[in-house]
């Protein structure tokens, strides 16, 4: 099996199903915003003139989209071209929307509203494995515009999976990550790369400056627990990586569930590929919950996952095809080449109408019931 994959890019790489988490990219991507209560915290703060806190919660979001790949060791399913996957959280003032737009380069492009927030972006990894570990670049700009027109917009870091052979396989992220804002202030965050003798993995550092360049506030923490603040230019570093100093606690992760899976999911990732029976009529068929061979991997069932897993990768083979002969993402579009896929709107409506006459079906043939009758 590595013999076939080495040298070839992550997402390409085709495994039997027992590697892979019931959860596609798609849903993957939704992840990242399990803490969008920290853009509501930032939309209020900025609107009450502190464009300081704005920027720190930001920068806290941007970090805790990392927390739930801690522990994690299966491969998410690559979406299938023109696949979908929505996500309506009233709860929590979100709506989420991400569609793979390319599958040569695999991209995948996405789309959520919050509370006086708008989010998007897309994602092309850039990944190599070598046998060992495998180092996976985001290539591709996250942009966070708020309703009274600041505008934030960074790139995720490099990360690596390690062990993928031998011992115990872990991911870390490393790099600077450089959160530019349209405004008063941007941020600098450096995830330290993890050594064989690091003692504190997984540490985050930075600071926040204004645009004369004057450090407006230090950060610190880590990706998978919490990220702190201090006011000012920093002082000593001693004093500020220090907790019990006069810190401030801008994030803190989830404790995880009692009873964790397999898969080492959070609760919040749990939820995602859930299809209550209301739900399964007014999906499109394109949506990740109807993906056969992921239903039935979170059904237990490896076998009969496997086989449409093939049935399916057999399927997919063809979409290069599809892609050379002028196909186009359903709800995406991008405006130059080096530009950002931006949601084109109306799938909500579509949603509204039940309207899906001209979403293709992508996974074909499957017509078991998929609702769990438990
Ligand atoms: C080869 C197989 C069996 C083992 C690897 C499985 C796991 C650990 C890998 C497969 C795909 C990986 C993900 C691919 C892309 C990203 C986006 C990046 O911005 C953060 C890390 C993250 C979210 C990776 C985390 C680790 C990951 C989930």
């Amino acid at each position: 099996m590595i013999k076939d994959n080495v040298g070839k890019d992550l997402t390409r790489v085709c495994l039997p199903v027992y590697f892979n988490e019931p959860i596609s990219s798609l849903q993957k991507c939704f992840e990242d915003l399990e803490y969008s209560y920290l853009l509501d915290r930032a939309y209020e703060h900025g609107k009450s003139g502190n464009g300081l806190l704005r920027a720190l919660n930001v920068a806290a979001f941007a970090v805790s989209g990392y927390a739930s790949t801690e522990g994690r060791h299966c491969k998410p399913f690559n979406p299938l071209l023109g696949e979908t996957y929505e996500a309506d959280f009233p709860e929590k003032g979100i709506r989420f929307f991400s569609e793979k737009v390319s599958h040569h380069p695999t991209v995948i492009a996405c789309h959520c509203e919050g509370k006086g927030w708008k989010f998007w972006g897309d994602t092309n990894l850039r990944s190599k494995f070598w046998g060992r570990s495998i180092q996976v670049e985001p290539v591709g700009v996250l942009t966070l515009e708020f309703d009274d027109g600041e505008v934030f917009q960074w790139s995720k870091v490099t990360s690596t999976i390690y062990n993928i052979i031998l011992g115990k396989l872990y991911c870390d992220h490393h790099g600077v990550m450089q959160i530019r804002g349209n405004r008063q202030y941007s941020c600098t965050l450096k995830f330290k790369e993890q050594s064989i003798l690091e003692r504190n993995p997984h540490q985050v550092n930075g600071f926040v400056e204004d645009l004369s360049g004057k450090k407006a506030a230090t950060v610190f923490g880590k990706w998978d627990d919490s990220l702190y603040y201090v006011a000012g230019d920093g002082v000593s570093k001693t004093k500020v990586s220090d907790p019990s100093s006069n810190a401030s606690l801008l994030w803190k992760r989830t404790k995880p569930p009692h009873n964790v899976t397999r898969y080492n999911l959070t609760s919040f990732a749990i939820t995602l590929n859930e299809l209550t029976p209301g739900l399964q009529e007014i999906l499109p068929p394109t949506d990740s919950r109807l993906r056969p061979d992921q239903r039935h991997l979170e059904n237990g069932e490896y076998e009969k996952a496997n086989l449409e897993k093939q049935r399916l990768e057999r399927r997919q083979r063809m979409s290069r095809q599809l892609q050379e002969s002028g196909w186009r993402p359903r709800w995406f579009e991008k405006q130059g080449e080096s530009e950002t896929f931006k949601y084109t709107g109306g799938y909500w409506e579509a949603r509204g109408h039940r309207n899906w006459d001209d979403c293709p079906d992508i996974f074909g043939e499957f017509k078991e019931e998929l609702v769990d009758s438990a």
